[in-house]
């Protein structure tokens, strides 16, 4: 893995009197204290965090938190006042806050893009022309330009309309045409601040959707400032979540809602139905911890009416229900319901939970044997399903190990 951006114990303080208002910052002053006695404002302090190429990182938190102040310095928008804020460039890292203005300028041309709030469209311009300005201020020249552009709105399903001017279009069909904008530029990083917040929330949720879907061919790294935890968890590979200026947790969206830092964390993911969360891996019972059911046999249930013989080599998997040998089939929505004599069913381990239930409910609640890359993992019966639900990670519910932010 490579690191796209580094935040190194970054402090960030709004105002004149800097010295000052650090030195009460190291005193354990509080944002309040600082303000009263300096005028300053704690913008963020001692924040790091490490951001992977290709993922999308989400920074959240009530508003005031921080999370656009520490955005903004990953182009020099907000001056770190200390710390360092590292940019790869290329096969080196850039600390954007001491580097010389010529680099700042390629930085922001060639490696950061700042996506546009709310994407506003001019008007006057085709969707070609819109999705084609990020370019022109780069200076790509104009067939070069085209060609981007064209390929980009192949990629949204827009190609259609690229002669259009921009209010020709409904408003959802508009913040599909900001977002390929915003992906359009040849930056390998995006800081996107708040970009759906305004939106009504279908249009959201159908945009989210699109940024996923964009993501998935273009793999940037994203930068993604957001107050809505659900929001956080659909798109988040990992979400930090900032309070008053702090970093207090960051984590993958598994993580955030199984083991919350503290009460603030807790308070926002009180609401979080963790069925949108979940994966099969995060409820099955290990393969090594299934009761042993003769030679090379594990039962798949607590029961004890279904039992697989884990396969040696390519022998293939054997299973039996109630003594009688019965397929093992790939679960695949969706299915005919049976009265359980039918096969047992298997799940990628990366399955979301509400999938799994429902193969769970299409085998007449009989135990589902977890997969991954083809080798059995773990089983899922409808006691580990109500387990995660109820009791979340009382029940013994994994987590995945924690990453090294
Ligand atoms: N340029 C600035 N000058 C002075 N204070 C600032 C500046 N920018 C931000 N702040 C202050 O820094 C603190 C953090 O603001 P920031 O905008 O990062 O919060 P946020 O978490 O992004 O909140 P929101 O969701 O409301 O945008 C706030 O108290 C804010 O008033």
């Amino acid at each position: 893995m490579t690191t796209a951006v580094e935040f190194r114990n970054v402090d960030i303080m709004f105002g004149a009197r800097q010295d000052q208002a650090l030195a009460m910052l190291d005193s354990g002053a509080s944002r309040d204290q600082i303000l009263q006695e300096t005028g300053n404002v704690l913008g963020c302090a001692g924040a790091s965090l490490s951001v992977q190429e290709g993922e999308i990182s989400v920074l959240m938190g009530l508003s005031g938190s921080g999370k656009s102040t520490l955005l903004r310095a990953v182009n020099r928008l907000n001056i770190v006042s200390r710390g360092e804020v590292l940019v790869r460039d290329g096969d080196r890292q850039v600390d954007i806050t001491s580097c010389d203005e010529v680099t700042l300028r390629r930085i922001r041309q060639h490696r950061v893009a700042m996506v546009f709030q709310q994407f506003g469209l001019l008007p006057w311009r085709t969707v070609e022309q819109n999705v084609g300005i990020p370019l022109e201020l780069a200076g790509v020249p104009e067939e070069q330009r085209r060609r981007r552009v064209a390929e980009q709105l192949r990629l949204v399903n827009l190609d259609q309309w690229a002669g259009k001017y921009a209010n020709e279009l409904s408003g959802g069909m508009q913040q599909r045409v900001g977002l390929a904008r915003a992906f359009v530029t040849e930056a390998p990083i995006l800081l996107m601040d708040e970009p759906f917040s305004a939106l009504d929330p279908l249009i959201r949720t159908k945009l989210q959707d699109e940024l996923l879907i964009l993501q998935e061919k273009l793999r940037k790294t994203i930068l993604f400032v957001s107050h809505d935890l659900e929001e956080a968890l659909k798109i988040g590979n990992h979400i930090t979540i900032m309070e008053s200026g702090r970093i207090v947790q960051t984590g993958t969206p598994e993580e955030i809602v199984l083991k919350p830092a503290n009460a603030y964390v807790r308070d926002f993911v009180a609401n979080v139905n963790p069925m949108s969360v979940l994966t099969a891996w995060n409820v099955m019972r290990d393969v090594r911890d299934l009761a042993a059911a003769g030679e090379g046999w594990v039962w798949l249930d607590r029961r004890r009416t279904t039992r697989l013989k884990l396969a040696s080599g390519a022998a293939g998997l054997e299973v039996e229900r109630d003594g009688k040998p019965v397929a093992l089939v790939p679960y695949a929505a969706p299915q005919s319901g049976h009265d359980g004599g039918g096969p047992v069913f298997t799940i990628p381990v990366t399955m979301p939970l509400k999938a799994a239930m429902e193969a769970m409910q299409h085998s007449a609640a009989g135990p589902i044997a977890v997969l991954d890359g083809g080798r059995v993992v773990g089983a899922i019966g409808v006691r580990d399903v109500l387990g995660a639900i109820l009791g979340r990670e009382a029940s013994g519910v994994r987590v995945s190990p924690s990453t090294p932010n």
